[in-house]
């Protein structure tokens, strides 16, 4: 099972950042949460926070833990590891992704999701903080 951490990146207005799986990636223009692998002696924090930089060249704080979800397509199995996080510096450049979206709370489900984050969009709808 690979472990994978992705960031729910929400903004002071309350919407949350999604991102476009190039049609060069696996899971070509699935729409997912962005992130990556945690490499061996890596935390999953320390992952997401270095996955983050890379992916969008931005730097992100982690504000909550969701619940992780395990999901099997059929040549892998993911562990999909969320945080909520907020961006803390700089401007969101797309360094891998083919196009991203802001969006409340009411279009997050219509989002054609990658399947392993569709708990995790339903997590998120459920889960309060302040
Ligand atoms: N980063 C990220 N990956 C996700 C999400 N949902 C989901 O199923 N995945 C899958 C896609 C990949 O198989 C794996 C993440 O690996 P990665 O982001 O390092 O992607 P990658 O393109 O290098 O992966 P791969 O082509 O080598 O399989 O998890 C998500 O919300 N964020």
């Amino acid at each position: 099972m690979i472990k994978v951490t992705c960031a729910i990146i929400v903004d002071a207005d309350g919407l949350v950042f999604a991102a476009q799986r190039s049609a060069a990636m696996s899971l070509p223009l699935k729409w997912e949460f962005p992130g990556g692998k945690i490499e061996p002696g890596e935390t999953a924090e320390a992952c997401l926070i270095r996955e983050i930089k890379e992916e969008l060249n931005v730097e992100v704080e982690i504000v909550a833990a969701l619940p992780a979800n395990t999901h099997q397509y059929p040549s892998v199995t993911i562990q999909l590891i969320p945080f909520v996080c907020r961006l803390i510096l700089g401007e969101i450049t797309l360094k891998e992704h083919l196009d991203f979206k802001w969006l409340s709370k009411d279009e997050l489900l219509a989002l054609d999701w990658a399947e392993a984050d569709v708990p995790i969009v339903k997590y998120y709808l459920n889960f309060k903080y302040d």
